[in-house]
């Protein structure tokens, strides 16, 4: 075998809370966590030596510095039999976006190098190495509904959620998930996720339910930081989106939709310059089946 494909999966927060500050500087995280059908493309081929990543991007680093060539490295220093090879990726994710998009490059990495050199590893041994990347890898190494907490990186399974349909809507800017969580501390939290609620709802599959009870606190902090998009989540809401929320620590904006054709019908509407809109929805366990592609 001399190349793989791996889909680097998007994910969204269906709730998120945070509970507290840790020693280590991170936050204590509960959230659930859906992957997406929007994803990158990561493609891996064996090369004699070193490691070379080439991007469709010109705004990221292709550098030592990116999530993908850094959970290369990570793999190469254990596994010397990883002699080299050359990453091709394909953003489609939104940069800085709440969605993500580097951890899923990381995490397609790990699991495509799994693969090209028949490694053995188990889900928990790519979660451990995942961790040390970033603390949504671990999650975007399985993209099924997942109850993530510790700072993100401790997954549980979850009944999946009945199937979603969504658009995202992403400001012409984007925002560091450090100043976000860094600037919690400033703000008053009004409303928090319902954990309890959320769960179970996933186990009888009561999408209203599950609506009720989704939140992020994070927005609290973001829409401090950017107050344009209060605005915008009831523009949203205005256009029908059932429930309306943002993604992780932003900016990406989620309308949940009753059916594709609404999907595409509020999608058409947002017009504004600069603006990244995507239709997608929910993934479910076989998407997973057909993610990793191997080329003889
Ligand atoms: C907010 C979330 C929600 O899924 O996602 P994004 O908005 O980034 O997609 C995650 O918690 C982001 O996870 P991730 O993007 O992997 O964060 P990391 O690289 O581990 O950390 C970046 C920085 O965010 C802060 N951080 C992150 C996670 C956490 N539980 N507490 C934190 O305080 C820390 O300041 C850390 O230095
Ligand atoms: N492969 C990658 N794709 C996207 N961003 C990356 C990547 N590698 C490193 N980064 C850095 O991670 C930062 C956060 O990007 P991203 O992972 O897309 O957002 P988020 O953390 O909000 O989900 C970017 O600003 C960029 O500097």
């Amino acid at each position: 075998m001399q190349q793989v494909s791996v889909k680097g999966y998007a994910k969204i927060n269906l709730t998120l809370d945070v509970l507290g500050k840790r020693d280590d500087g991170y936050h204590e995280v509960a959230m659930i966590m859906q992957g997406i059908e929007l994803h990158d493309l990561i493609t891996l081929e064996k090369r004699q030596t070193g490691i070379t990543l080439e991007i469709n991007v010109p705004e990221l680093s292709s550098g030592p510095d990116n999530l993908a060539y850094r959970a290369a490295t990570l793999l190469q220093k254990d596994f010397p039999d990883i002699a080299g090879v050359h990453i091709k990726l394909t953003k489609e994710i939104p940069v800085a976006a709440g969605l993500a998009g580097g951890s899923t490059d990381a995490a397609a990495v790990l699991l495509g190098l799994n693969r090209l050199y028949d490694m053995g590893l188990s889900l928990d041994d790519l979660r451990t190495y995942g961790a040390r990347l970033g603390s949504d890898v671990p999650f975007c190494l399985h993209p099924l509904t997942g109850l993530a907490t510790g700072r993100g990186e401790m997954i549980r399974e979850l009944p999946p959620c009945p199937p979603l349909w969504l658009v995202l809507v992403k400001p012409p800017f984007g925002v560091s998930t450090k100043e976000v969580y860094g600037h919690l501390k400033e703000v008053i939290i009004k409303e928090r996720p319902s954990l309890k609620r959320a769960l179970a709802a996933l186990e009888t599959g009561d999408l209203g339910l599950l609506y009720q009870s989704m939140a992020n606190v994070l927005e609290y902090a973001t829409f401090d930081l950017y107050p344009e998009l209060r605005d915008w989540l009831e523009e949203l809401r205005d256009l029908g989106a059932k429930k309306a929320m943002m993604s992780g620590s932003g900016p990406t904006l989620i309308a949940f939709m009753e059916n594709e054709s609404e999907a595409k019908e509020l999608a058409s509407c947002w017009i504004k310059p600069g603006w990244q809109v995507v239709v997608t929805r929910s993934l479910g366990p076989r998407d997973l089946d057909r993610r990793i592609v191997v080329d003889e």
